[in-house]
């Protein structure tokens, strides 16, 4: 405030003049007076030069307050003191901090630098923080973390934004009606190793199930068992799917791990559309875990899932349940359903924000990091242009897993079963003919086709991981499937030796059993053959070309099965004594559905594998196995035919599937009607012949084994003189071998036997056959339903797979 002089002076020597002449009270009440009305006149003067030069409508604005903030102006007056600072502090009487306190006007224009605190624009801050280094990129992302998704909303369909449009972020909020939810089809997806997942998704689905407001039953279906993933999880069954997923976390290898492989894949597949399960009316996760012993990696795979289902596109309509089984159970489950079922019937609508365009900083990642789950490489925020960068956050928190750790089911199964498990990813079993062979009750079909002494067999795999989820395979839904290999990786030569100490423990059990023949008991300890086909795909391993050199080192020869599924390793492989291809089906629809290859182009990969047989593996003594499966894959013998054609393999393996035990619980589909007859088998091998000669291709039927219900067709290239030679001779092709010369299949094989050949049954003589009474068993020649026990069993069907 300023005053002018004159008016200084007057006011001065006026009190000077009343004060000397009056004295007392009047005159300090007149002083106090003139001052006021000059003060007055003074201020409305500044006023009027102001609002001529910025003419803005002054507005009002409160002061931060100090003591007597919460004090209104009427109080203060009638506090009679005229203020609460009135001066008694600092004896200044008056002044002091009050002067702050009162509504002032200011004009907008004219802020005062300490003002600044307390107008911060955040328009403009968020805006300066946006201009910085941005990509501008598409962008979706479910505005709502998982404890946050059913905010109290406006009751309308479509939500203006809330944000003032800007070139470069425009937001929109989309809603999933109560309406569109009711209509639509569930589908209950679990996965579950130990059956909690599945008790628990039978749970849910049954409490959906009894909501009389849904439009369609619900569906359950089993993650594990999905022929085709992207069947479900690149399209979508319908229009109207909404998908509730229950999730358990395993920190073990397990199925889980290749379902999340493969949405991390399709995420980061530039040919699938990039958010392809926008699709769906939505998705909820049910994560299952143990709080207790994985504090760190509780429910992480579900938390895994809704990301990844989020970043295809999915929106997230109910928030991720997190169970821990171990202290809360199934009540949490019941809970968690009756929930998701009542929100989809509540008519209030659910907010799903939707970004279409928005400015991504380049360390968005941190930035977005959603709720604490770093590690777990989860955020809510979902970018295109930074797939690359989070999919390598995710990959990396991806640490690399053993494929069957010790605490893993996967092991505790194997190990039940009689396999022995052998570092982290390979396995060995003695099979039921290696026990009988020691017994003098016979050996496999590989005796009388190719001269395998099963007492001396071992059976193994450097991987019990496969890329193919077969029909006739056992352990379809727990064993680790993969298309590549992704686990840490034991050497071959640890491999080999634990191999053959579990063999040998595994021998030395048969000591006391009743009918164990001293001299093959002994010889047993000198294992003289490999095969290479137990459960998994060997050709995975990727020291699989050393350990065959190491087990040819130890004059242990190799038999080689193989998927058809890896061409590039298949096209590597160095010299085996004998190379297996199977041949599951022999069309594209029929594969798909009794392997249910995990790779899309599965047909392709079996036609480059027959390539390669035919030409850079021609040199090997080459099989193709044809187990067959009654309504899966026999009949089509023209189009079995145009695969020898390609491949031209040396010999065809045909053998009937053999039944596994019941499909509960196994994911095994096939029952006693799967399963042919010798019969059927042996009509179908004279068919195939008949069509591979018609064609002009020479191939014969050689040799058999009736009691396992196996037919070996040969190429006549083996029948010298009239006479099949399809049995190898041993220490010829260990001869050829350590020459180091060039050499093929011609240079080491033997004479067949007369027992062995088509038509004499194949049973080896110095043995005794067993019959066994079953009333299952209606005609003992024919059957080859090997029903001692379903662990043998699986011996078998694993030698198919
Ligand atoms: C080998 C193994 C590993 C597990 N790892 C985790 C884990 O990392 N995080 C977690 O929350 N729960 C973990 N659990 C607990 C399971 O998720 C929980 O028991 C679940 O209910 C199992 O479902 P299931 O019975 O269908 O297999 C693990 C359980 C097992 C047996
Ligand atoms: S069935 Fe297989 S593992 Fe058993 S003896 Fe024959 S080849 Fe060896």
């Amino acid at each position: 405030m300023s005053f002018n002089i004159v008016t200084t002076v007057g006011v001065v020597s006026s009190v000077a003049v009343y004060y000397f002449y009056f004295s007392g009270r009047f005159t300090v009440s007149l002083t106090v007076l003139i001052a006021y009305a000059i003060f007055y006149s003074e201020s409305n003067e500044k006023h009027k030069e102001g609002n001529a030069a910025h003419p803005i409508t002054p507005v009002k604005k409160e002061k931060k307050a100090c003591c007597c903030s919460g004090k209104k102006e009427g109080e203060k007056k009638k506090s009679g003191s005229g203020s609460c600072c009135s001066g008694k502090k600092n004896g200044s009487g008056g002044g002091g901090c009050c002067s702050t306190k009162k509504l002032i006007d200011v004009d907008q224009n004219e802020i005062p630098q300490e003002d600044d605190s307390m107008t911060i624009d955040f328009t403009t801050a968020f805006l300066e923080k946006k201009s910085k280094k941005v990509k501008k990129v598409p962008k979706i992302f479910s505005a709502a973390k998982p404890d946050s998704v059913a905010p109290a909303s406006p009751k309308q369909k479509e939500i203006e934004p809330t944000e003032p449009a800007q070139d470069n972020f425009i937001r929109s909020a989309l809603t999933i009606s109560n309406e569109t939810m009711l209509n639509s089809q569930i589908y209950v997806f679990y996965s579950s190793l130990q059956g909690s997942g599945e008790r628990c998704a039978k749970i849910v689905h049954e409490t959906l199930t009894a909501m009389p407001e849904l439009a369609h039953q619900p569906k359950l279906l089993n993650l594990d068992e999905l022929n085709d993933i992207d069947e479900y999880f690149v399209d979508v069954p319908c229009e109207n799917a909404l998908y509730v997923l229950v999730v358990p976390s395993y920190d073990v290898d397990c199925p889980l791990d290749y379902f999340l492989q493969t949405l991390e894949e399709n995420f980061n597949d530039h040919r699938i559309d990039g958010f392809p399960l926008r699709k769906l009316v939505g998705y909820c996760v049910l994560g299952l875990g143990d709080s207790e012993s994985w504090p760190e990696k509780f429910c992480y795979q579900a938390k895994n899932t809704d990301h990844w289902i989020a970043r295809l596109g999915g929106r997230r309509v109910f928030p991720v349940g997190e169970v821990c089984m171990k202290t809360d159970g199934v009540n949490k489950v019941t809970e968690w359903a009756n929930l998701l079922a009542e929100t989809l019937k509540d008519d209030e609508p659910i907010i799903y924000e939707y970004d279409e365009t928005c400015d991504i900083e380049e360390d968005a990642g941190a930035d977005y990091a959603s709720d604490g789950s770093d590690d777990e490489g989860l955020a809510d925020v979902e970018d295109l242009a930074g797939k690359e960068a989070t999919s390598k956050k995710n990959s990396n928190s991806m640490e690399t897993k053993q494929m069957v750790s010790k605490d893993s089911p996967t092991y505790r199964n194997l190990t039940k079963q009689g396999y022995r498990i052998v570092g982290s990813h390979s396995g060995v079993k003695i099979c039921r003919w290696t026990k009988n062979e020691l017994r003098g009750k016979g050996s496999c079909y590989k005796k009388s086709l190719f001269n395998i002494a099963s007492s001396r067999c071992m059976e193994l795999t450097p991987s019990l991981a496969c890329s193919s989820k077969c029909v006739f395979c056992w352990r379809h839904g727990t064993n680790p499937v993969s298309k590549s290999w992704r686990w840490e990786t034991d050497d071959p030569e640890y491999i080999l030796e634990n191999a053959l100490k579990s063999h040998y423990a595994m021998i030395k059990q048969m000591r006391g059993v009743p009918g164990v023949i001293a001299d093959r008991f002994t010889n047993a300890f000198k294992v003289g053959h490999c095969a290479l086909s137990l459960v998994g795909e060997p050709i995975m391993y990727p020291h699989i070309n050393r350990f065959v050199e190491l087990l040819h080192e130890k004059e242990i020869t190799s038999f080689l099965v193989c998927n058809a599924q890896h061409p590039e390793a298949l096209e590597n492989i160095g010299k085996v004594t004998q190379l297996y291809v199977s041949i599951d089906a022999p069309t594209r629809d029929e594969l798909k559905k009794v392997d249910r290859p995990l790779y899309k182009d599965f047909w392709e990969r079996m036609l480059q594998c027959l390539d390669i047989l035919r030409t850079k593996q021609s040199h090997q003594r080459t099989v193709f196995r044809l187990t067959l499966v009654k309504g899966f894959n026999i009949g089509n013998i023209s189009s079995y035919a145009d695969l020898v054609q390609r491949g031209q393999p040396c010999f065809i393996e045909v053998k009937g599937a053999t039944y596994s035990g019941s499909s509960d619980g196994n994911g095994n589909p096939l029952t006693m009607q799967n399963i042919p007859y010798y019969e059927e088998c042996t009509t179908f091998v004279k068919k195939f012949t008949e069509e591979l000669q018609r064609r002009g291709l020479n191939y014969e039927v050689a040799a058999e084994h009736a009691h396992s219900n196996c037919i070996l067709i040969a190429n006549t290239k083996f029948k010298i003189d009239d006479e099949w030679y399809t049995h190898i001779d041993f220490a010829k092709f260990f001869e050829n071998l350590n020459s180091g010369k060039n050499f093929t299949y011609m240079d080491y094989m033997s004479k067949t036997p007369e027992w062995a050949l088509f038509g004499n049954g194949g049973f080896a003589p110095g043995n005794t056959r067993v019959y066994r009474k079953d009333k299952k068993m209606k005609n003992k020649e024919n059957l080859n339903v090997a029903t001692e026990n379903t662990v043998e069993t699986s011996a078998e069907v694993s030698v198919n797979a």
